[in-house]
């Protein structure tokens, strides 16, 4: 069984391309990273080690490379191929759809099997957003003829990889935990389950529950530790005042999915535990500038704080401590993140009314709005002082 796997960075390789060489899959990663691309043309294998005290080491093998850039090796690849799975991140999606479309087309032509294609990005509905990038690249004969044959199911994936730098430049560190979640409900009939993967019938619960704790809660934790000038998310998180307003973002997500979705409130309540025990992980070192990197996709409506925020209100909630967390992504400020400088350069000129709205696309007159405000100018504040 052949996979082609867009995105040979840290989860590319530190889990996806893990667990799929583990089921058994020939993996070929498509990356723009030419050096990248060589070591694994190259090596054909790589190390995946854990964040735990016995660093236990996995050698994956069987693994090789195409140049993402090369659009002939891409379509071929994807024409060939009996899986194909993408970690590139959400915004990156539309650059690789050409590519997986073209192979899709000789695909059809050729009269090939079926094909699942599933985006592991931090998204809601990342392999529906990826379809809808493929098809703008396809005649309405294709779509209909790729309707089907061709799935996207969206899915849910979780494991904390910081960025890193080894030796050996392909070796990479991940935490223990990992959960991978598909919808079947989007998969052709008699489909392969890969060996590791939870497939389940509904995927919204498990998204939001995954977005709205694990990854709401990591921003929180990056954009209260850059305001307090910490680098790392364990530094941020071994502050007492830091931790306790992570739990409280934690907590106001966990009553929206509890009422929402109806998970139980005990079993919630340790999966809030185990993943604030997660993030202080000492045998990782993860950069607050990673953890909070692309603030305006952070922000975007769909996103990990205002979506919650605005489904807490509906709901009849006050969503103070996110509309919190959303005041501090306004406050970050890393030089090296274009999205940072842009909202900064947008504040400068425009003023935090008009931010909100153009980013969160939360209006003026709703209350969440002069919650981010407020807490955003008290801030800038301290900030100050
Ligand atoms: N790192 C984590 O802890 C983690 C956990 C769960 C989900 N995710 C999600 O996984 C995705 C990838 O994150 P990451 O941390 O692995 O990032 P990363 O930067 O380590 O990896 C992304 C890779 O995509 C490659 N890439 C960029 N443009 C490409 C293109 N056009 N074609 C092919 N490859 C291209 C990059 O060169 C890089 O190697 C993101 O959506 C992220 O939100 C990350
Ligand atoms: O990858 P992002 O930028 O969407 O979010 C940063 C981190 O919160 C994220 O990568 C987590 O480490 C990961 O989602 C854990 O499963």
């Amino acid at each position: 069984m052949k996979a082609v796997h867009f995105g040979a960075g840290n989860i590319g390789r530190g889990f996806i391309g893990l667990l799929l060489s583990q089921a058994g899959y020939e993996v070929l990663f498509s990356d723009v990273n030419d050096s990248l691309v060589e070591q694994l043309k190259e090596r054909k294998s790589y190390t995946v080690r854990l964040a735990n005290e016995a660093q236990e080491a996995f050698h994956v093998s069987n693994v090789s490379a195409i140049n993402g850039k090369q659009a002939d090796d891409v379509a071929e690849a994807v024409a060939q191929a009996d899986l194909v799975t993408t970690a590139v991140g959400v915004n990156i999606l539309k650059h690789i759809a050409a590519g997986i479309a073209k192979g899709i087309e000789l695909r059809l032509n050729r009269g090939a099997a079926p094909l699942h294609i599933i985006a592991c990005e931090n998204a809601i509905g990342g392999s529906t957003q990826l379809k809808g990038h493929v098809y703008s690249h396809l005649s309405a004969d294709m779509r209909e003829k790729a309707d089907a044959i061709i799935a996207f199911p969206d899915a849910a994936v979780d494991r904390i990889v910081p960025l890193q730098h080894h030796e050996d430049p392909l070796q990479v560190t991940v935490e223990p935990f990992y959960e991978w979640v598909i919808d079947e409900s989007q998969m052709l009939e008699g489909f392969h389950r890969i060996e590791g993967v939870h497939y389940v019938k509904q995927l919204e619960p498990y998204i939001e529950r995954k977005l709205f704790t694990v990854n709401t809660g990591h921003c929180s934790a990056a954009y209260l530790g850059y305001l307090h000038g910490f680098d790392t998310i364990q530094a941020a998180m071994a502050n007492p005042q830091i931790a306790a307003l992570v739990r409280h973002v934690m907590e106001e997500t966990g009553s929206l999915l509890i009422k929402k979705h109806g998970f139980d409130q005990a079993q919630h309540d340790s999966y809030i535990d185990k993943i604030l025990n997660r993030f202080l992980n000492p045998y990782l070192i993860d950069e607050v500038a990673r953890v909070g990197r692309s603030p305006i996709r952070k922000l975007s409506v769909n996103d990990r704080l205002v979506r919650p925020a605005l489904q807490a209100y509906d709901l009849g909630m006050k969503p103070a401590y996110l509309a919190m967390a959303m005041a501090a992504a306004f406050s970050f400020k890393d030089k090296e993140d274009p999205e940072a400088i842009q909202i900064q350069a947008d504040l400068a000129a425009s003023g935090i009314t008009q931010a909100i709205t153009e980013y969160t696309t939360i209006p003026e007159d709703h209350p969440i709005h002069a919650m981010i405000k407020t807490q955003y100018e008290q801030f800038q504040q301290v900030e100050v002082s």
